[in-house]
């Protein structure tokens, strides 16, 4: 699904941070790095550029939110506590939407100390790797088919209602689900998910999944660029993961090196990239606000959605 013509207003970099609050940022360096993912890059000069301008939208339309809520309430004579306000964050594999993630998550706490932010990923949701061979998917890992929907799909709703969620956790380190642990949401006020799907549809559920965000954003940068950081970041594991044993690349960061080749090579070209046109890109006309990154990750242009 191509963007509509005039369904997105696009502001370049020094417009866009305009927008944002006379007094920059107080993030430190140390913090900057702390939720940087390994390969990407992040400056202070985008947190103060592109993030807290968006941290100010992200904040207006939560206010929004907030009184749409309750008005809603009063009109119904219900007493709910307002529901979870919950922001939704997609893209490819390796495009840094975990950098974007947890820089929103440590950005909004600060900004709004009275709230709870709190922020996870879905991939915890896929199904683990047992599950999808027994499926015969293991290469499909990452595809809508991969993840249970179903379960996803209750947690948000969960969220929504005010319930103590938990989503189960996985590893990459392992290349699975790790068995008995979880990450628990209850009684926050603004829900952070960053995942491949959060803007996909949810498969044959009742409700559209996507439609428990309230607000979402796309990370979004050249493919040809976005298979660059992915192959970069894939030669950083692989050495990191040579004195780690229980670590998946570990065999490969010892063997042929052609082995490690071959397998950056096929992940990328048969499931990453498939996923981004088949399944990740086509949602991209659903969000909200579209980040576009430049070759060397720097964000130059902000698109917000007008209808
Ligand atoms: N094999 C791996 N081992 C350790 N960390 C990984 C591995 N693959 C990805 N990661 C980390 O997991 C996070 C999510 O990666 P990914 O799903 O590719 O999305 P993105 O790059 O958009 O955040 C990133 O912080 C990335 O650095
Ligand atoms: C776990 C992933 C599907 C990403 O999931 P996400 O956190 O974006 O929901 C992806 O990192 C992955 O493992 N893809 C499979 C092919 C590969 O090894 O890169």
């Amino acid at each position: 699904m191509e963007k509509a013509a005039g369904q997105y207003r696009t502001f370049d970099r020094a417009t866009w941070s305009a927008m944002g609050p006379a007094n920059g940022t107080d993030i430190t360096p140390a913090e900057i790095e702390r939720v940087r993912s390994l390969n990407d890059k992040l400056s202070i000069d985008d947190v103060r550029d592109v993030y807290m301008p968006l941290v100010r939208y992200l904040r207006m339309r939560r206010d929004n939110y907030l009184h749409t809520e309750q008005a809603k309430a009063n009109f119904l004579g219900t007493d709910d506590r307002v529901a979870p306000f919950i922001i939704g964050i997609s893209g490819s594999v390796a495009v840094g939407k975990s950098t974007s993630a947890r820089l929103l998550q440590l950005l909004m706490n600060r900004v709004m100390p009275d709230l709870k932010t709190q922020m996870l990923t879905t991939d915890g949701f896929l199904y683990p790797n047992a599950e999808l061979e027994r499926r015969g998917i293991m290469a499909r890992k990452g595809f809508p088919e991969s993840y249970d929907m179903h379960a996803l799909l209750q947690f948000l709703i969960d969220i929504k209602l005010g319930r103590a969620a938990q989503a189960p956790v996985y590893s990459h380190e392992e290349y699975d689900v790790v068995p008995g642990q979880f990450t628990t949401v209850d009684q926050q006020d603004i829900v952070i998910v960053e995942g491949i799907n959060v803007l996909q549809t949810g498969g044959d559920e009742p409700i559209f999944y996507s439609d428990l965000f309230d607000l979402s954003l796309y990370v979004d940068a050249a493919a040809d660029d976005i298979a660059r950081w992915y192959e970069e970041r894939f030669y950083k594991l692989l050495s990191l993961a040579k004195d780690d044993p229980d670590d998946y690349y570990y065999s490969y960061a010892h063997g042929d090196p052609q082995r490690a080749a071959d397998l950056c090579h096929w992940a990328w070209n048969e499931v990453n990239l498939p996923n981004l046109e088949e399944y990740i890109l086509p949602t991209r006309a659903r969000a909200d606000v579209v980040l576009h990154k430049r070759a060397d990750h720097t964000i130059d242009q902000v698109s917000v959605r007008r209808f």
